[in-house]
């Protein structure tokens, strides 16, 4: 038997195709080939170089390398695509949509060249309407295309909780659903610190200000940074989703899963809870809703539908 290690391509060598490129490898999930475009060929070889040698100083075994030419993708088992403008302060995701769905066509097209049976999991943003592109453009199954939104904006809610009760940031579960948008829907009936319920535990007028902070989470970061978005926690998310998929964990997580009438849509892909695991997108996980509550994914699920209305 030979064993082989997992190869994973990461398009986009910028913050955050960086930064997941060098959590990959630190957990040691595969040989990493991170790839932009020809004018930034030098400087993401320089990225991985600098990368592979921090291997021997933190001791993992991973090649990285840096690349301008998709056919080092051949064969890849998961590609994450980063690739793509990030928002200024002033802007929204959806400000994005004609310049970063030109760049999905053209790198899901070179996925489904070389690395036909690949695993993909988007991040650009507006990253609902781009996982969508990604999805048609690569003729890949839907199980296949995955878009992260719900890991990262799950843990934002987390950390603003347990900072709020002081507790440690392990105990503390939640669940965001619908677009990666300021009308996301943090669902706090599914949330919890060590198995209790959190509306036991925070007041409403406390609740309602953590959930805003985390719908606007995103644009706090890009408020702070001034010239760019958030790639840590972004890094961080893709690297958990990686994990779920080439270690076949069946992780239960929010992503944004391509919905054919699971909570009343259809034809679009939106941030819903599911199985995360070896087959990409095992399961879409139906929970029940509240009149409240589905008043606000119908909300967050229209947005989304207008930026892919831009598109047609
Ligand atoms: N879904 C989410 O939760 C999040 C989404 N994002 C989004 O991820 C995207 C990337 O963000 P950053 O890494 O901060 O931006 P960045 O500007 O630092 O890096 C983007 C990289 O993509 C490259 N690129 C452009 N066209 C390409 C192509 N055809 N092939 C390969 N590479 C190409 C650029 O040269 C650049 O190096 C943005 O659209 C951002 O809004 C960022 C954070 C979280
Ligand atoms: O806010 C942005 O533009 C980047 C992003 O999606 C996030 O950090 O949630």
């Amino acid at each position: 038997m030979t064993l082989k290690r997992n190869k994973i391509s990461v398009i986009g060598s910028g913050f955050t195709g960086a930064t997941t490129a060098l959590m990959l490898a630190q957990k040691e999930l595969g040989d990493v080939v991170l790839v932009d475009i020809p004018n930034m060929e030098d400087p993401t070889k320089g990225k991985a170089l600098d990368m592979l040698e921090a291997s021997p100083v933190q001791g993992f075994d991973a090649s990285i390398i840096g690349t301008a030419n998709y056919e080092e993708t051949k064969d890849s088992d998961l590609v994450i695509i980063t690739a793509g403008i990030a928002r200024k302060p002033g802007m929204s995701r959806d400000d994005l949509v004609n310049t970063n769905a030109k760049i999905m066509k053209s790198v899901a097209k070179e996925i489904a060249n070389y690395a036909p049976e690949s695993y993909i999991v988007v991040l650009s943003n507006p990253v609902d309407a781009m996982t969508y592109t990604a999805f048609k453009e690569s003729g890949f199954p839907k199980e296949r295309v995955i878009g992260q939104s719900g890991v990262l904006d799950t843990a934002r809610f987390r950390t603003f909780v347990a900072q709020e009760l002081n507790l440690s940031v392990k105990d503390v579960t939640g669940f965001v659903l619908g677009g990666h948008g300021d009308d996301m829907v943090p669902l706090i009936r599914y949330s919890y610190a060590g198995g209790i319920p959190l509306e036991k535990l925070i007041s409403k007028d406390r609740l309602d200000a953590i959930v805003a902070r985390t719908r606007t989470g995103g644009g706090e970061i890009v408020g702070l940074l001034g010239n760019g978005s958030a790639y840590y926690a972004p890094a961080a998310s893709l690297t958990v989703m990686a994990e779920a998929i080439l270690k076949d964990q069946r992780r239960v997580l929010p992503a944004i899963a391509y919905l054919e009438g699971e909570y009343g849509y259809s034809d679009i892909y939106l941030g819903v809870p599911v199985v995360l695991g070896g087959k990409g997108i095992e399961e879409i996980i139906e929970l029940d809703l509240t009149d409240e509550e589905k008043a606000a994914l119908d909300k967050s699920a229209e947005s989304v539908k207008n930026v892919l209305k831009v598109l047609e």
